[in-house]
């Protein structure tokens, strides 16, 4: 029980780790997700603003060209129109204006007087074309400005609207536009951008020496999580109540008599208890019955007579009689060496006499514990003879190897007399159902008395099972009946106990509960 406890325990918990991890799982992919989202975003971003400024500062460029082809080129009233013409017209320029090497003679508002002296440009190219990238306007002074000059004309823009890009779904974004040299010339800000951890990433312009640096907190990407958990927790759910369900078939499947014995046979966890078999002229014990036991620990136990039918059911019977024989012989092995008068009888099912597999198995027991191979009994039944001529070979090689062989519950099937006479064997095993019919009154005990004198007549031994009262072991005795095993003598027996009280009784020690053991061939002790 306590180990199907820690079963169940252990499939539980592997399903919480599971339904963890499946939980784990969403949040990471979800996260991860949600930062590549984020990179693309900025990434989306800085491409945007550069393509932008790339497209205000060619079109300044356009205009430029057209202002110079056209005349007149004197700052008189006609030249001041087109260029207050040409600022008005384009939603990029500010102001426009017109000069003679770096001095500006006229703007859109009108004729500078005297000339006013712009400096050395920021940046120049080989076409011409000049840029100082901050500039006071005239007409506005504290609107810093661009200053975008060709040839005899110069324009003047406003470098916020290169940042002026789509808005995009990230929570906290700044958008900056530098120089080549790297001084700010826009910036702007969304959310509260006030992270010390970032993704940041920068394109530059390939004609103007600008470039746009997008940078977002990393904090950001957790808003964007959110929306993919939506979808991935409830599948998460989902997969985790299928896990559940798994779990709790498992553990209802593992209840199952078959499952339980399947495992129990896969794990070796089969427990042997040993009933004496006594000669019953003066009740010593000779050998002992091997009986298959479901572990104590494995509640609700099943008693032989539901699990060896059922482990011939599913076909792992041969499991189960390997287990038995291995065990026996790690429990009883070097005692049986001492004992070598002593044997184990071993109950065989009937796919064990299919072929003759057992009797390797048998003869390497015996080798590896020094036995003699009579120390080695087996017992068949009826229903072992499923296929009638292999399991007639199997019983003639194993008597030839030196294993002796009885017929089990001989009488409780239908093939008995036709059985006995096609196969040779050593012993006959009286079943307890006949023993029982001893203290019933005379008429009933017709069948045992036959069953002995048909063993008798085949020379066969007699072993008489489940003997529970002095009246029974008298009758039994009194018709020549050699051998039996019963609650009368003892109990099925754990090994170490076997030992123990047969080792007592040798010593002459015997006390109270195993006063009906004596020792095959040692004087006998009667308390
Ligand atoms: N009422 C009563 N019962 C007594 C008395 N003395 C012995 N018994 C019981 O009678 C059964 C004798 O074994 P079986 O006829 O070979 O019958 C066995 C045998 O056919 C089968 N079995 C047990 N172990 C194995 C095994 O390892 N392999 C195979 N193939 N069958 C096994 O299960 C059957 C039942 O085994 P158990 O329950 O251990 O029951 C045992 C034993 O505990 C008694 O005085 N009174």
């Amino acid at each position: 029980m306590k180990r199907q406890r820690l079963r169940q325990l252990k499939t539980w918990l592997i399903v919480l780790a599971g339904v963890a991890a499946l939980y784990g799982i969403a949040l990471l992919v979800a996260g991860y997700l949600a930062r590549q989202d984020q990179l693309h975003a900025i990434e989306r971003i800085a491409s945007e603003a550069i393509d932008r400024t790339d497209t205000v500062l060619n079109e300044a460029g356009d205009v430029l060209h057209e202002l110079h082809e056209q005349e007149p080129k004197d700052c008189g009233p006609e030249h001041i129109a087109r260029l207050r013409e040409v600022a008005f017209e384009s939603a990029f320029l500010r102001e426009a204006g017109f000069v003679a090497g770096n001095w500006l003679l006229c703007t859109s508002f009108g004729v500078v007087g005297p000339p006013l002296w712009s400096g050395a440009p920021d940046w120049d190219d080989s076409e011409g074309f000049r840029i100082w990238f901050s500039i006071k306007p005239l007409a506005s002074p504290r609107a810093r400005s661009m200053v975008v000059q060709w040839a005899d004309h110069n324009v003047l823009l406003d470098p916020r609207q290169f940042v002026d890009v789509r808005s995009s779904e990230l929570p906290a974004v700044r958008i900056s536009i530098l120089s080549d040299q790297g001084r700010l010339l826009a910036d702007i800000q969304r959310g509260t951008v006030n992270a010390t951890d970032f993704v940041e990433t920068e394109h530059a312009s390939e004609r103007f020496p600008v470039r746009a640096r997008v940078s977002s907190p990393k904090w950001a990407a957790d808003a964007l999580a959110d929306r993919y958990l939506k979808t991935q927790l409830p599948v998460a759910g989902l997969l985790a109540l299928v896990l559940v369900f798994i779990a709790a078939r498992r553990i209802k499947d593992e209840r199952k008599p078959e499952h339980r014995l399947t495992r129990l046979l896969k794990d070796g966890r089969i427990d042997l208890a040993y009933q004496p078999i006594v000669r019953l002229a003066d009740r010593s014990w000779v050998g002992c019955e091997v009986l298959a036991r479901w572990p104590e620990d494995d509640t609700p136990t099943l008693r032989p007579d539901e699990f060896v039918p059922l482990a011939e059911r599913l076909g792992v019977v041969q499991r189960l009689t390997d287990l038995v024989v291995e065990r026996s012989l790690r429990e009883l092995g070097s005692f049986l060496h001492r004992r070598p008068e002593f044997y184990i009888a071993l109950n065989l099912a009937a796919e064990d006499l299919t072929a003759p597999r057992i009797l390797p198995i048998l003869r390497e027991g015996a080798r590896t514990h020094d036995l003699q191979p009579a120390q080695l009994r087996v017992e068949a039944t009826e229903r072992s003879f499923i296929t009638p001529q292999a399991a007639i070979e199997v019983i003639r090689r194993l008597r030839e190897a030196g294993h002796m062989v009885a017929l089990d519950d001989f009488g409780t099937g239908y093939s008995s007399l036709g059985l006995l006479q096609e196969v040779t064997l050593d012993a006959l095993k009286i079943d307890r159902m006949f023993v029982m019919t001893i203290d019933s009154p005379e008429s009933d005990r017709g069948v045992i008395s036959h069953i002995i004198d048909m063993a008798h007549s085949l020379s066969l031994a007699t072993v008489a099972e489940g003997i529970e009262t002095e009246v029974q072991c008298d009758y039994l005795q009194g018709r020549g009946v050699e051998y039996g095993q019963g609650y009368l003598f003892s109990r099925p027996l754990s090994a170490d106990d076997l030992i123990h009280k047969f080792e007592l009784a040798e010593r002459g020690l015997s006390a109270d509960r195993v006063a009906t053991c004596r020792i095959a061939g040692a004087p006998t002790h009667k308390n």
